[in-house]
């Protein structure tokens, strides 16, 4: 409650889905086009359209806009028109109903094997395997082939063998969510397996079923225009698209129009669903919406409307001058971090604390273009290293200054080491990212970084994987590696929140040292007064993206201005305070309203 009072931001207004599916060109006129086609094909009972049953021999192979025959006709004399619109009625009813059933099934079964695993799992998806071991069409000829010619052998033909795509996929998703908490959370509160599949499990499938089935649809029309196209589906007099083009392919040269008319048909329709279902897909995936699934690129997006001067006279270790950043939600850019002004002297340590939310990473990343773009964008302000003003830098020098001049530490090494290769080397490699030193000079050097931060015995750990460390020894490679190129500038964010407290004292002990020793600029990010009161000599304290209060530590810890860093300050409780540390906080959060 009081946590929610304090970071919950402004209300902003969200687009419905509808008016991001509209926002979306592509997608808008995909739908636009498939509601045409679709009225069309619906209405064709009532539509004043001749028989397209009914042949007219001497009015064979009529060019389009002839008299009563708009598109023509076909080798028979049918209305060409009729027939397509009829055939198009055909083709989507087939096609969708043919989504439908590969989406049942497949989905049932991806289902069941991903919450049963085991002999189940094994045995579900082998029969899946078999299914795709086939090239899919010579599968569904053969199964036409079998079942014999016609439109609803077809339709189960198409369906069958789209099973595998939709059950592999569904599988795919059920496995990651069974083992989440709330489905143990159901299953201990007495729920049966079918209960927990259906009522816990299925919902959070749902989107991924619908986008796999908006992306397929059209896929399997054309798989059912290309058996009846050769003379596996529709069956005289019912046509649907593929066999009208069948049926026309004698008379490609004298007569193409009967041939070509049904082929921009399929294309449409085939085309206008597939740019529909991209549109749904980035629609019900909030991460493309946004374009957080895309690759980022190297420096976040700088969008500043004025640019602050390129250098600095007499500028500190490091200046952040207005400095705002935030994310491109695809309707506007939320404001993460907004106006932040700092400065932090060689051998100083600043810390930045706030609640949750409060911008305390997005400032951090910001710093050197780290914030993933997309959604991140700096908007406004400068930061000087050394005078210099960093994200005015070409590309190539921006990213030269990182780890080399400013490098981070982050909170949980286990996330940013690579689980793959000895943590040596992982130094060794950030050590030549800079120097061009030889690979013994580099693990060398990585064994002297691993002494300096305290690993014991670092001629053997150097060939110890990340999982083979403690969370304390794995922090401390990643301070090593944050060492590598003796910056000016660390930038610590939360480097001991994963950490017991006996080890984090350790870790905060040791960046303390290696800030006297070396003269180093530390920025420590943290949410915890009593690591700001132990390490750091002055601070800044931030909420809802803004800096509301800094000085020298100790005076804000004597006297605090804003009645935010005294909530901060009061929630560090005191040794053997107990129930007296809740009395102390408890009005300070009802005075506050939260
Ligand atoms: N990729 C993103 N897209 C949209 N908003 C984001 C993204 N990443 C962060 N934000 C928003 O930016 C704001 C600041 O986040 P930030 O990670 O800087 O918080 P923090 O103070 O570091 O919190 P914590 O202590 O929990 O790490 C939050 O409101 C968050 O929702």
């Amino acid at each position: 409650m009081t946590e929610m009072a304090l970071t919950t931001p402004a209300p902003r207004k969200r687009r419905s889905n509808w008016q991001l599916l509209m926002a979306n060109r592509l997608a808008a006129v995909g739908l636009f086009l498939f509601a045409f086609i679709v009225v069309l094909a619906v209405l064709a009972p009532i539509l004043p359209l001749p028989n397209p049953d009914i042949t007219d021999q001497p009015n064979r192979l009529l060019p389009p806009l002839s008299q009563g025959h708009w598109l023509g006709t076909d080798h028979l004399g049918r209305d060409i028109l009729s027939r397509l619109i009829w055939g198009t009625q055909v083709s989507l009813l087939v096609g969708i109903s043919a989504t439908a059933l590969a989406a049942i099934f497949g989905s049932l079964i991806g289902l069941v094997a991903g919450y049963a695993r085991g002999a189940t799992d094994s045995v579900l998806m082998r029969f899946v395997d078999m299914l795709m071991a086939f090239p899919y069409i010579l599968l569904a000829i053969a199964i036409v082939a079998a079942l014999g010619p016609g439109l609803l052998n077809a339709l189960y033909a198409i369906a069958i063998v789209n099973i595998p795509f939709f059950a592999r996929n569904i599988r795919g998703v059920t496995v990651s969510i069974r083992s989440r908490e709330f489905v143990d959370a159901a299953r201990l509160s007495g729920k049966g397996h079918v209960a927990v599949l259906f009522t816990e499990v299925l919902p959070n499938v749902l989107p991924v079923i619908v986008i796999t089935m908006s992306t397929t649809v059209g896929w399997m029309i054309l798989e059912t225009a290309g058996l009846s196209f050769l003379g596996l589906g529709a069956q005289p007099p019912t046509s649907d698209l593929g066999s009208m083009l069948g049926q026309a392919r004698a008379q490609l040269f004298t007569a193409p129009h009967a041939s070509i008319i049904p082929g921009i048909m399929i294309f449409v329709l085939v085309m206008s669903i597939n740019l529909l279902g991209d549109g749904i897909r980035d629609v019900l995936d909030p991460r493309l919406r946004s374009g957080a699934l895309n690759r980022p690129m190297p420096i976040t997006k700088i969008e500043r409307k004025t640019q602050p001067p390129a250098k600095m006279e007499n500028s500190p270790a490091l200046v952040v001058e207005n400095l705002s950043t935030g994310f491109d939600t695809g309707d506007s850019i939320t404001p993460a971090v907004r106006d932040i002004s700092f400065r932090l002297d060689k051998g100083e340590c600043l810390g930045l604390i706030g609640e949750s939310g409060s911008g305390k990473s997005v400032t951090a990343l910001s710093l050197m273009g780290l914030v993933a773009s997309p959604p991140g964008v700096i908007t406004g302000g400068g930061v000087y290293v050394g005078g210099q003003e960093v994200l005015c830098l070409p590309e190539q020098q921006l990213i030269g200054l990182r780890g080399a001049r400013v490098a981070y530490v982050f909170q949980d090494p286990l996330t940013t080491l690579h689980p793959l290769f000895p943590v040596g080397e992982q130094i060794a490699e950030a050590v030549l990212a800079h120097k061009p030193l030889g690979k013994q000079a580099a693990l060398a050097r990585a064994m002297e970084l691993m002494d300096t931060v305290g690993i014991r015995d670092a001629s053997s750990r150097i060939k110890a994987y990340p999982h083979e460390l403690s969370g304390g020894q794995r922090q401390r490679i990643g301070i090593a590696m944050a060492l590598a190129n003796d910056p000016d500038i660390i930038i610590a964010d939360e480097p001991t929140t994963a950490l017991d407290v006996t080890v984090q004292a350790r870790i905060l002990e040791l960046l303390h040292d290696l800030r006297r020793q070396r003269g180093l600029a530390l920025l420590l990010i943290t949410h915890d007064f009593g690591v700001v009161a132990q390490v750091c000599d002055r601070v800044a304290v931030m909420k809802d993206g803004l800096i509301v209060e800094q000085g020298e530590t100790g005076a804000v810890l004597r006297n605090p201005q804003h009645d935010y860093t005294r909530r901060l300050i009061a929630c560090v409780p005191e040794l053997g305070e107990g129930h007296a540390f809740l009395d102390r906080v408890q009005p300070l959060f009802e005075r506050a309203g939260a």
